[in-house]
């Protein structure tokens, strides 16, 4: 095995030091994972790709009679596509600590090699509700200029509300309260005390003065920070400055879908940041608002019990590392024919090697209390990727001298195959799963690449609506509750993708919890602090429990439904505003990971709203136009002259990045390449995935 210099040297100097593993054993281990495992992977992937074209077959064949629903689960279920479901099981996951197993909160992605944003995501555990809502639309138009005292007003107005709706009072309103404070283990509020006095689980300072007031509902803590001298708590009857709530319980730390790591010195990067939050010494030191300043870990947070004693609560987000899934490979290391290793082979042995780091504490910054590493796994396809990335683990814990299924996982429901087997799915992980997620944005990308063939689909906003959708959600949280996750592990929704639209996303996304979801993904801390209010006003586990008798609403054949067209009558307008959008989206995510190595950005859409862009959302906008073009609803030439308009409007939105290299008006440069591969090549692609063309561009790009 040849090992990059940069890579080894980084394992060998900075991650082994204190883990007890010697570097022999490390490399020995490797190979062994390379070389035995290497060959199932590619064996895996070439079994992806013979179901596809088998599938591509039938629908060639099918694609001028009417759809028959059952002959074409017949034909999944004949081709192994469809396995048998087996008997009832419950997952046998243990050692899982309570915010993946008991505390319904939300869960904040993060790319791991912006040390910055990484380093704020850990410390989303905590955010302030007043800043929350005065900075986002959540309260209308942001101020211009200056502080605005009336919506500042509003602010605290609003959050009065939430607390008197979550902590009622006996006698009053938080509104109007005057004095907080403790007496014998209580909270008296003007003399009187809350109506669910279990809510008061402690404070901090004085009894009678306090400098803060924690309360907690449905597992989540609110704290109430009290000071006279700020300029919020000085118009305070009361003296409340701020309003804390517990916000991303949870957070996957990514090096998947939102990072551009295509080589030795990128994968170093990220596994340095994952190092930092590991070890618990990440800092970063950067410019903001004029002033210096370093970000570091949060502390613990300690408080007095309601009766006096010493009570500590977590002060980060419990961190997830989210590894690559099982198709790329990386020029980081090559096997011993001179072969690229599979990138996800890497990803298991160092991820869970830097994790040791945190397994060895017993106190300060730790991450599991309960000695586990959560490991996401994306993209696998049905219950023999899931046995294989279960087998992975149990090598790396070996060569690492872990106890068995010390390393849990978290599957993401994100390919179709996966869906349809999701229960065999859980089975193959039994020992190991802590999450099953609806990732939607991957699942829309494969569910148009594997029927790339059936013909043209709906417009992306229309496929969003159909049927199958509400099927997948249904069935996921239904066998979930089946295979006992309720308590044990989490079962997660996907992704809001709209990080400026915060008024939106308080309206709507409540809909994750409401529907069973134990976590749904937010894409910033401030989206995870207002989306904490939802887990107060819908108490999860009882909605899981509720679910759970009425036993499954959704089963295989509602999900088989395919999204396709159905009266294809649109206009010449309506296929150019569908393209353009989808090409703006592609052009704006793909230029800056293409030439920046940026692998999550916020590129406005057509409507001019930001939407959070990843690898997932490309796959969705680039499989869209190529199945258009598959299907002639729209000609080669036409796309082209689409594109270009497109680069057009994306190098005016970028005008102002001093390191942004115009796409126009030449239409040659590698990032450009790179947008058309996608949308003409798309339907070529794997499984319709975005990494090899993109990895193949910006190594190219690297290379020059
Ligand atoms: C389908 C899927 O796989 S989804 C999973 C992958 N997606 C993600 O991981 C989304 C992560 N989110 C992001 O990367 C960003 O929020 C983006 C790219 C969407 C928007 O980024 P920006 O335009 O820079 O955000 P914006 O200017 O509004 O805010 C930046 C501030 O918010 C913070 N922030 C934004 N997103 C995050 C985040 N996910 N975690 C932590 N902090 C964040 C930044 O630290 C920064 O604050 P600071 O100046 O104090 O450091
Ligand atoms: O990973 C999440 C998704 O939606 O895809
Ligand atoms: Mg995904």
């Amino acid at each position: 095995m040849q090992v990059s210099a940069g890579l080894a040297t980084f394992i060998e100097t900075e991650v082994l030091p204190g883990t007890g593993v010697s570097a022999d054993a490390l490399w020995s281990g490797l190979s062994t994972l390379v070389h035995d495992f290497g060959p199932k992977n590619r064996a895996l992937l070439e079994r992806r790709d013979a179901l596809q074209a088998t599938i591509d077959d039938w629908h060639r064949t099918h694609r001028n009679a009417p759809h028959d629903r059952e002959a074409y689960k017949a034909f999944l279920e004949e081709i192994g596509y469809i396995v048998p479901e087996g008997e009832d099981f419950s997952i046998e996951t243990a050692n899982v600590d309570p915010e993946i197993a008991s505390i319904p909160g939300p869960q904040l992605v993060v790319p791991v090699t912006n040390a910055r944003f990484a380093l704020n995501a850990a410390n989303a555990r905590w955010g302030s509700f007043y800043d929350a809502l005065y900075g986002t639309d959540a309260m209308g138009p942001q101020p211009t200029r200056g502080f605005d005292d009336g919506r500042a007003a509003r602010v605290v107005s609003r959050v009065a509300v939430f607390l008197d709706t979550v902590f009622p009072l006996e006698a009053s309103s938080h509104a109007t309260a005057r004095r907080y404070r403790v007496t014998d283990g209580k909270l008296e509020v003007d003399g009187a005390g809350l109506r669910n006095p279990g809510a008061f689980v402690g404070y901090r300072g004085r009894a009678d003065v306090p400098d803060a007031i924690l309360l907690r509902n449905n597992g989540l803590h609110v704290e109430l920070v009290f000071d006279g001298n700020h300029p919020i708590g000085r118009v305070s009857a009361s003296g409340l400055a701020d309003v804390m709530l517990e916000s991303a319980v949870s957070a996957i730390i990514d090096c998947e879908d939102s990072v551009a790591c295509v080589d030795a010195e990128d994968k170093v990067q990220a596994y340095r940041n994952w190092l930092g939050l590991m070890k618990g010494d990440l800092s970063e030191t950067f410019d903001k608002g004029g002033r210096r300043m370093t970000r570091r870990l949060n502390p613990d947070r300690d408080y007095a019990g309601p009766g006096g004693a010493r009570l500590s609560l977590k002060g980060r987000a419990l961190l997830l590392v989210r590894n690559v899934g099982h198709l790329m490979t990386n020029p980081a290391i090559l096997d011993r024919d001179g072969n690229e290793v599979f990138e996800g082979l890497m990803d298991a042995m160092f991820t869970a090697l830097i994790a040791l780091h945190d397994l060895k504490k017993t106190e300060g910054l730790r991450n599991s209390v309960k000695g586990s590493v959560y490991v996401v796994k994306p993209k696998m396809h049905g219950p023999e990727e899931v046995a294989f990335s279960d087998a992975i683990f149990s090598h790396v814990e070996q060569v690492l001298g872990l106890p068995q299924y010390t390393v849990k996982l978290g599957i993401m429901d994100e390919e179709r195959r996966t869906s349809v087997n999701l229960k065999e799915c859980i089975r193959a992980a039994k020992h190991r799963v802590c999450f099953i997620n609806t990732g939607f944005l991957d699942r829309t990308g494969d569910e148009i690449h594997t029927s790339m063939e059936a013909g043209p689909f709906s417009r992306k906003d229309f496929i969003k609506r159909k049927s199958w959708i509400t099927a997948y959600e249904n069935q996921n949280v239904d066998i979930g509750l089946e295979c006992g996750l309720s308590g044990r592990a989490q079962i997660g929704k996907g992704m809001w993708a709209q990080p400026d639209s915060m008024a939106a996303m308080l309206e709507q996304k409540i809909e994750h919890p409401r529907a069973g979801a134990t976590c749904a993904w937010v894409p910033s801390p401030t989206a995870a602090t207002l989306h904490a209010t939802h887990y107060h006003r819908v108490d999860v586990l009882a909605v899981q429990a509720k679910l759970a008798k009425g036993g499954r609403r959704a089963y295989v054949d509602a999900l088989l439904d395919i999204p396709l067209a159905a009266y294809r009558k649109w206009t010449k307008a309506q296929i150019r505003r569908e393209v353009e959008n989808n090409a703006q989206g592609i052009l704006g995510y793909v230029v800056r990971w293409i030439d920046q190595g940026v692998g999550c950005s916020k590129v406005p859409d057509i409507n001019d709203i930001g939407l959070m862009e990843d690898r997932a959302t490309c796959r969705i906008s680039a499989q869209h136009i190529a199945n258009w073009l598959h299907h002639g609803v729209i000609s080669r030439q036409e796309v082209s002259e689409i594109m270009q308009g497109m680069a057009e409007v994306v190098d005016r939105q970028n005008k102002a990045d001093p390191a942004y290299r115009p796409m126009a008006p030449d239409f040659d440069g590698i990032a450009y390449k790179a947008a058309c591969d996608l949308v003409f090549e798309g339907a070529r692609q794997p499984s319709g995935y975005t990494e090899p063309v993109l990895h193949a561009r910006r190594l190219e790009l690297k290379a020059l």
